[in-house]
């Protein structure tokens, strides 16, 4: 782990589910190779991963049993490792392959600039070679300039101590945002062409394994899955997925099943099967190859407590050579890049799902009320604006205490800035929000032009596939009291952060076992998938999470309190609802004639279909960059630096802040 990283707190554990074959699952690692540094339950880093893999392999060796290690991308974006080296990925893909990952593919992430898709040429397709699987991805090779699949598009390879022989593919979702030097091929129509047909009818296979940036719960996988199967009645097919940041579980059928390990380095999906038939295993009962089939899943923390207890190893047996070289590699890109330096002392926590919206610790709250009016000036101070952000630009929380550099790009790693309109008709720019929160007709009536897209991806996931995974209930105060009659959310959630509670910091497994009192449960994951709710491998008190909606609106010029918000209802609201908008607050200033509107760049589509529908008709050629393209996370820091700055604050992370 990194040295500033908390200590992991004791909890009692579910133990791995062992078996023939195992598999170890990461996924939209977004740049997280240092682990969480403020939260104890997620703070080991992707060296204390490469001596957990090594001692899993071991066993593996020992008992004749075999482990796989599966990435399935968005390895990039999303902490300053990666978003604030020159170039972008400067350390990423020096770290990343020093891990012996056996398949591995891309992510959306690494498609959405032309220099991070060269990276995986470059980069990642050669440290992985033969592990690197494109099966509906192409690139165009920036020496030649032609077109070509980034990678072999499928495997077939034989397990080392079972002898499973295996056909792997490796996929990437129907995703329309990347650039133009690469081609993703929809699903439907991969699953048509000669070779993918020609695979399948492979009938000397044990086991096909789908891996995949895609959710497990998606139209796509689907399609896979009743693809593979016509072709093949009873072999298993094991699926990984990823994408919706989310820990999930997916039962197709007795011998089919997909994982998703959730996001940014908090857990490390693990997945086991026992009864396949080899040509070394024959199964005496039966001539199906599935009938007897064992499939188990479990949700691992990324913690040094979990790790030890795993791979049967305390403190001082666990670490090995190389695993403490790759953290020491890690310590030392963070201090080259200064990602200690601290721009200002955050006065409260300020969450992105784990408060509702609107509340005091809600980030957007924040954006909406404090950061967005108080940081974008408009064009003249006779004009008015209206600022609006996609939540899902947002990506992490911040934590009371110091905003750090590292920090400034785990809330916002993206370089877009802020497009605006000019002199747009009040009536109609009034309304863009509640459009874009509510949807419609046309905003839904495409995937491309689906809003839900500016959520953040466990909420997509959710508005698409999982109703049930977050509250949109409105919060009753009742509930938790605290003196005030306020909702007490410290009795909620802590969260998983270093300061928990009275948690007793472990060193050593060996503390925990001498102990007697069962220690009290830590706030965190508590995963309901298609197996049950006995996935996570830490037993954990529950965490409420609330949706949010897909954009937030400032108002920039106008009195503070003539606008009456976001538009931003969780209901359903038909179609005369959905052109309420924003309105003016009785006996305030008069609503002005035209207004700016303003927007975070990566909404410019959603933005002009809201105004088309609205009969206001605008292209981005309309558009104008606001402060000549400085980007929302530079906004945001200068805002940090304004409001939450000190002055004597030094760059070790601790000192300079009120605890
Ligand atoms: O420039 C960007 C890129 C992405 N977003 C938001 O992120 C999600 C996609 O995130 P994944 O990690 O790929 O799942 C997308 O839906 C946007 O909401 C962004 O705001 N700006």
């Amino acid at each position: 782990a990194q040295p500033s990283a908390p200590d992991p707190v004791a909890a009692p554990l579910r133990e791995l589910p062992w078996g023939q074959l195992n598999f170890l699952h990461t996924t939209d690692i977004h740049g997280w190779w240092g682990g969480h540094l403020q939260e104890a339950s997620y703070s080991s880093d992707w060296g204390d991963y490469i001596s957990f893999a090594k001692h899993l392999r071991d066993r593996a060796d020992a008992d004749g049993t075999d482990l796989i290690l599966v990435d399935t991308g968005d390895r990039i974006e999303g902490n300053a490792i990666y978003d604030s080296s020159k170039p972008r990925g400067k350390f990423t893909y020096e770290i990343a392959k020093e891990q012996t990952i056996d398949l591995i593919c891309s992510g959306n992430h690494e498609l959405y600039k032309a220099e991070s898709a060269d990276g995986e040429f470059y980069h990642t397709v050669p440290d992985f070679k033969d592990n690197y699987l494109a099966s509906n991805l192409d690139i165009i090779n920036p020496e030649t300039g032609g077109r070509q699949p980034l990678a072999q598009r499928y495997k077939k390879f034989t397990t080392k101590n079972q002898g499973i022989r295996i056909l792997a593919f490796g996929f990437i979702f129907d995703f329309t945002g990347n650039d133009k030097n690469t081609f993703v091929q929809r699903v439907e129509d991969t699953v048509k062409e000669e070779w993918f047909r020609e695979a399948i009818k492979d009938k000397e296979v044990d086991l096909i394994l789908v891996y995949g940036h895609v959710d497990i719960r998606s139209q796509e996988y689907a399609l896979l899955y009743s693809t593979i199967r016509d072709a093949h009645w009873d072999t298993p097919i094991q699926f990984f997925g990823g994408h919706s940041h989310i820990r999930d579980y997916h039962i197709f059928d007795s011998g089919s099943v997909a994982l998703e390990s959730g996001r940014y380095m908090e857990t490390l999906g693990f997945m086991s099967i026992s009864g396949i038939t080899t040509s070394r295993h024959q199964n005496p009962n039966t001539n199906s190859k599935k009938r007897t089939l064992q499939f188990q899943r479990r949700y691992i923390d990324n913690n040094l407590f979990s790790m030890h207890h795993h791979s049967g190893k305390n403190a001082t047996t666990f670490p090995t050579q190389h695993g403490l070289n790759v953290s020491l590699a890690i310590g030392s890109a963070r201090k080259s890049l200064s990602l200690n330096h601290i721009y200002g002392c955050a006065p409260r926590d300020l969450f992105v799902s784990r408060r509702p919206y609107p509340h005091n610790e809600s980030i957007f709250t924040w954006l909406e009320t404090e950061l967005l009016p108080q940081s974008i000036k408009s064009r003249d101070p006779s004009k008015k604006a209206l600022v609006i952000m996609n939540t899902g630009g947002i990506r992490f929380d911040v934590f009371k205490g110091p905003f750090t550099k590292d920090t400034k790009f785990l809330v916002s790693p993206f370089t877009s800035g802020i497009a605006y309109l000019k002199d747009v008709p009040y009536t109609a720019a009034k309304r863009v929000i509640k459009l874009l929160n509510n949807a419609g007709p046309i905003l839904s009536s495409t995937n491309d032009a689906n809003a839900t897209f500016l959520l953040p991806p466990e909420h997509v996931a959710a508005a698409r596939y999982r109703p049930h995974l977050f509250d949109s209930s409105p919060t009753d105060p009742s509930e938790h009291p605290n003196q005030d009659g306020m909702l007490d959310f410290a009795s909620v959630d802590l969260g998983t952060r270093q300061h928990q509670g009275n948690q007793q910091p472990l060193r050593d497994t060996h503390h925990h076992h001498a102990s007697t009192e069962p220690p009290p449960l830590i706030p965190g994951y508590t995963t309901h998938d298609d197996a049950g709710s006995d996935g996570d491998d830490t037993i954990h008190a529950p965490i409420q999470f609330y949706n949010v909606p897909n954009c937030i609106q400032a108002a920039v010029g106008f009195s503070p309190a003539s606008v009456s918000g976001s538009g931003s209802s969780s209901d359903s609201a038909g179609p005369d609802s959905w052109v309420d908008g924003a309105e003016m607050v009785d006996g305030d200033e008069s609503e002005p004639e035209v207004v700016d509107i303003m927007y975070n760049e990566f909404i410019e589509k959603w933005v002009l279909l809201a105004l088309a529908y609205l009969g206001e008709s605008y292209s981005a050629e309309d558009s104008h960059l606001y402060e000549d393209g400085k980007s929302f996370t530079d906004i945001m820091t200068d805002w940090v630096e304004g409001h939450w700055g000190v002055d004597d604050v030094d760059d070790d992370g601790e000192a300079g802040c009120p605890s």
